[in-house]
């Protein structure tokens, strides 16, 4: 249940009074996403989101993000824009958090995303990038390649999550650093497109979401997180190629990736199963069993590991 914070309704009046967004109606807690506490907002002026940033979004990160959805929603992606108040600020103070108010965007994030709603996402993921091939904004990748040694031994025993993983992720991270590529395109990159983090109604894509983790990283290693997001059963031990051929194409229908991108690409999933193996194994350690948020199972992304490391990898990305 992602609502950790409270709002009081006479602060929430006078901060609705400093938008042109009418006064307000309601405002209910939406229960899904972990990191910030979110409300359904609606207003005579119409619906919005209201985001307050608990814990894990800083607030010097803020006006990164805020210029982002800007930038893209400015540039015709499907994205939900920051409402602005009078003043032209996005980022307020309520209930002793930072917090904006958002665009609403109609519909539902997938749990089982059919082929056409893959292709439809690479595609959206495509017209992300074009976006921001030279938007000049930037910002240091802290779930990022360099990162992953840290937050390994931030975790502590990884045998204490499965037996084995500590010599498995050493090997691995020894893999990568002797081979991660540094001479890719690279901008800014969403970082974490799940599909719950993409709206959809039936195979349009009506919002992508959740900019939180974005920063700057190799593009192709963005294509490499959506398709271990996107292409595999629930335990991550099988790879649909359906799905994942739909993925690659949508894509590859807006973005030309060079030769040396396409072959970077198993590699770089390598590298994207392991950061989500990792930053689930170390919340699955930290996170009190009895706190409100549901931890995340790291297995299904070293299954996804497994596969990538597999010989034929490379078949996986076929468009
Ligand atoms: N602009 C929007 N329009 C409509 N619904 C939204 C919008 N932003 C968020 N939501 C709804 O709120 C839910 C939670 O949002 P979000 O995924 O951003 O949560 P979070 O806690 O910030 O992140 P995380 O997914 O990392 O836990 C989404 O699943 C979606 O249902
Ligand atoms: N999408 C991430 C969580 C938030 O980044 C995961 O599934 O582990």
């Amino acid at each position: 249940m992602a609502v950790y914070t409270n709002v009081d309704p006479d602060e929430l009046a006078a901060l609705v009074a400093r938008y042109d967004i009418g006064t307000v109606v309601s405002c209910k807690g939406i229960a899904e996403g972990v990191e910030n506490s979110n409300f359904l907002l609606e207003t005579t002026g119409g619906r919005f989101i209201l985001t307050l940033y608990e814990k894990r979004v800083k607030a010097d990160d803020l006006p990164f993000f805020v210029d982002l959805l800007d930038h893209l929603a400015r540039s015709g992606c499907a994205v939900p824009a920051m409402i602005h108040d009078r003043e032209g600020a996005a980022i307020q103070r309520i209930a002793e958090r930072a917090a904006c108010i958002i665009q609403f965007l109609p519909g539902i994030s997938l749990t089982h995303p059919t082929p056409r709603q893959c292709e439809a996402a690479g595609a959206a993921l495509g017209e992300m990038h074009r976006a921001l091939e030279h938007y000049p904004g930037a910002r240091d990748n802290s779930m990022g390649h360099r990162h992953w040694r840290d937050i390994a031994d931030a975790t502590g025993d990884l045998d204490a999550v499965q037996e084995g993983l500590q010599a498995m992720v050493e090997e691995e991270l020894a893999w990568l650093d002797a081979r991660w590529p540094n001479d890719l395109p690279a901008h800014v990159i969403h970082a974490d497109l799940f599909p719950d983090n993409v709206l959809m109604l039936g195979d349009r894509v009506t919002g992508l979401i959740d900019f939180y983790f974005a920063a700057t990283d190799v593009r192709a290693y963005d294509v490499a997180i959506t398709h271990a997001a996107w292409c595999f059963s629930d335990d991550g031990r099988h790879c649909d190629p359906t799905r994942a051929a739909a993925l690659m194409h949508g894509y590859r229908s807006v973005v030309v990736l060079s030769e040396a991108e396409v072959a970077a690409l198993p590699l770089l999933a390598r590298g994207a199963a392991l950061r989500f193996l990792l930053t689930r194994a170390h919340d699955w350690v930290h996170t009190p069993a009895d706190a409100l948020v549901t931890r995340k199972n790291p297995a299904p992304f070293l299954a996804r590991l497994l596969r990538y490391r597999a010989p034929d990898a490379a078949g996986l990305f076929a468009a």
